[in-house]
């Protein structure tokens, strides 16, 4: 039975999914304070906010059980995402359902903006017939200037196109090829800032969208421009906003986010250049069905270990491309604990090279995998592939990650380097068509072991005989060798054996195999 927290008021057919599962039980309690939410949290597998709850790392860390965060919509800035990654928390949103709402929201402040209709609309139930002094701006053949063309800044493009506007944007990451498809300008920030009549911001709020907009930028932007903000308070300096306003540079502002919320009495909404909605982007009947089911959905997949997508603390892989990468979990995370059992101490560097079809493939899982193989050897903390490699730096192991582009023997390839202060171990494995993971290489000596449950690793030197002492020593102990793999360099020089065993092999069993003569060193591998 998994525990969920609801603790932010969702669209009740939104949380369905969890309601109907058998094996959940959930339980619904808004407005919380911070201390109340710390003492319950530890009984939670899984808690689902919005956007009110602060999800904080007292929160986070006192949550023993929490495997998950799901924030029914885009925002993650109410989640402190170091400290779930730290703690191996998986944090969800759900980025697509409010998209639409969101970008109707910023046309339709835009419009209100443009035709002061809030503003008149206040004069005249105040029992002012004022029809002078609400003259508006058309939108039709001015230039939006979007900032940050992601799903919603998308949306506002194409509505602004049907409104006959010019499109204008900035993104780093708007290639050419989809600014052509939409139709739209990609520019430079400072061209978008100085071309447009109107601009939208729709990017995260991150270190570098930080006020983004501020004084030096309202410099650069066209007198009488419109500012609008439906996307994160902060992204706009709001001092230089309302001095901008105060100026003159600024005509008027229309926002839906502040940088503190809830802004009541905020100095901006004192300017009657201001039109302001209290974080309306996303409400909408639709928008709040469809990010509940979406989380709630995340939730239930993520509780039941099965696949799912929209991970905030993890590289976005696309569904495609983690098919192709499943096969491969099970071999890389068998690699870095066989690797770790071998060289028994702390790795000071890890490399992994991934060679053949794997050469283009998004191989981050594959490393946290080979990663939580290997940290998990020794670390008693839950280590997972959230937080796989924030573990790996906090505990100086450095890892690097390099591509050859073949192999000429195996369709794909990795090889695990791991270097200790004494020790140096190579690992290769590979998938083999109808016999799964293979480890293939260990150090010089090419072998072909599937690599599962008790392993015995010998070096010794090449010599007639030796294969049948410790065969005999094992008999003797009851200890039953299921198959067995020998590997030299040259006949006569060093060799190894890797003899896969039905049980664990006792103490004093390892020690009387250590003792045999020309046995240089002797290592059980559990698997
Ligand atoms: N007011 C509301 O109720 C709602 C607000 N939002 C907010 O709207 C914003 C956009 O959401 P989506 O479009 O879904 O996100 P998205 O992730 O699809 O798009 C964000 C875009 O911003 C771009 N970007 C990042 N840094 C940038 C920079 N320095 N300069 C220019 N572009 C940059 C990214 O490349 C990306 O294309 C987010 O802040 C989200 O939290 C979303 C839904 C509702
Ligand atoms: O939950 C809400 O209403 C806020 C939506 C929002 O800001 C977001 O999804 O980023």
């Amino acid at each position: 039975m998994f525990n969920v927290l609801i603790s932010d008021p969702l669209n009740e057919e939104g949380i369905e999914p969890l309601l109907k599962a058998k094996d959940i039980r959930v339980h619904i309690e808004t407005g919380l304070k911070p201390e109340a939410l710390q003492s319950v949290i530890p009984d939670y597998h899984a808690l689902l906010v919005r956007s009110q709850t602060q999800v904080s790392a007292n929160i986070i860390n006192a949550g023993s059980k929490l495997k998950v965060i799901g924030r029914a919509g885009v925002g993650v800035d109410n989640i402190d995402l170091k400290a779930a990654t730290q703690k191996g928390i998986m944090v969800l949103n759900a980025p697509e359902g409010n998209t639409i709402s969101a970008a109707e929201h910023t046309f339709a402040m835009m419009m209100a903006l443009s035709r002061n209709i809030p503003q008149a609309y206040k004069s005249l139930v105040g029992g002012e017939w004022n029809r002078k002094a609400f003259q508006g701006a058309e939108l039709n053949r001015k230039v939006i200037g979007i900032i940050g063309l992601g799903r919603i800044g998308a949306e506002v493009a194409k509505r602004a196109k049907a409104f006959n506007m010019k499109v204008v944007a900035y993104d780093p990451f708007l290639t050419k090829e989809r600014a052509e498809k939409l139709g739209i300008e990609k520019a430079e920030l400072d061209m978008v800032l100085a071309a447009a009549d109107f601009i939208t911001v729709h990017t995260p709020l991150t270190q570098e969208t930080k006020h983004l907009i501020n004084s030096e930028k309202f410099n650069m932007m066209k007198d009488g421009v419109r500012i609008i903000n439906c996307a994160r308070g902060g992204i706009i300096d709001e001092d230089d906003l309302y001095h901008a306003i105060k100026d003159g540079k600024v005509a008027g502002a229309a926002l839906d986010v502040f940088e503190k919320e809830p802004a009541t009495g905020h100095p901006l909404l004192t300017l009657p250049q201001v039109i302001a909605t209290p974080h309306l982007g996303a409400s909408t009947v639709e928008a709040q069905k469809n990010v509940a089911v979406d989380v709630s959905e995340g939730i239930l997949k993520v509780l039941h270990d099965q696949p799912f997508r929209n991970i905030v603390n993890y590289p976005p892989i696309p569904s495609e491309m983690m098919k192709k990468l499943t096969p491969y979990f099970g071999l890389c995370e068998k690699m870095g604990e066989m690797a770790i059992q071998l060289v028994k101490e702390k790795p000071d560097e890890i490399t992994i090279t991934y060679s053949g079809e794997l050469m283009d493939l998004e191989t981050t899982p594959l490393t946290r995998s080979i990663l939580k193989g290997i940290l998990s050897y020794y670390l008693s903390a839950k280590v997972n592939f959230i937080n796989a490699a924030f573990m790996a730096k906090e505990h100086d192991i450095a890892y690097t990650v390099e591509k050859k582009p073949y192999h000429q023997s195996f369709t794909s390839l990795i090889t695990l380097h791991v270097k200790t202060g004494n020790h140096e171990r190579v690992i290769a494995g590979t998938l083999i068509e109808g016999y799964g993971p293979r480890i293939i290489r260990i150090g010089e000596y090419h072998i072909d072991v599937s690599p599962e449950g008790h392993l015995l690793f010998v070096h010794h030197h090449d010599l007639p005989g030796l294969i049948g002492k410790v065969g005999s020593i094992l008999g003797e102990h009851g200890v039953n060798i299921a198959t067995m793999q020998v590997g030299r360099k040259t006949a006569g020089g060093q060799a190894i054996m890797m003899l896969s065993v039905d049980k664990k092999i006792e103490k004093d069993v390892m020690e009387r195999l250590e003792n045999i003569e020309d046995i240089m060193s002797v290592q059980e591998i559990d698997l």
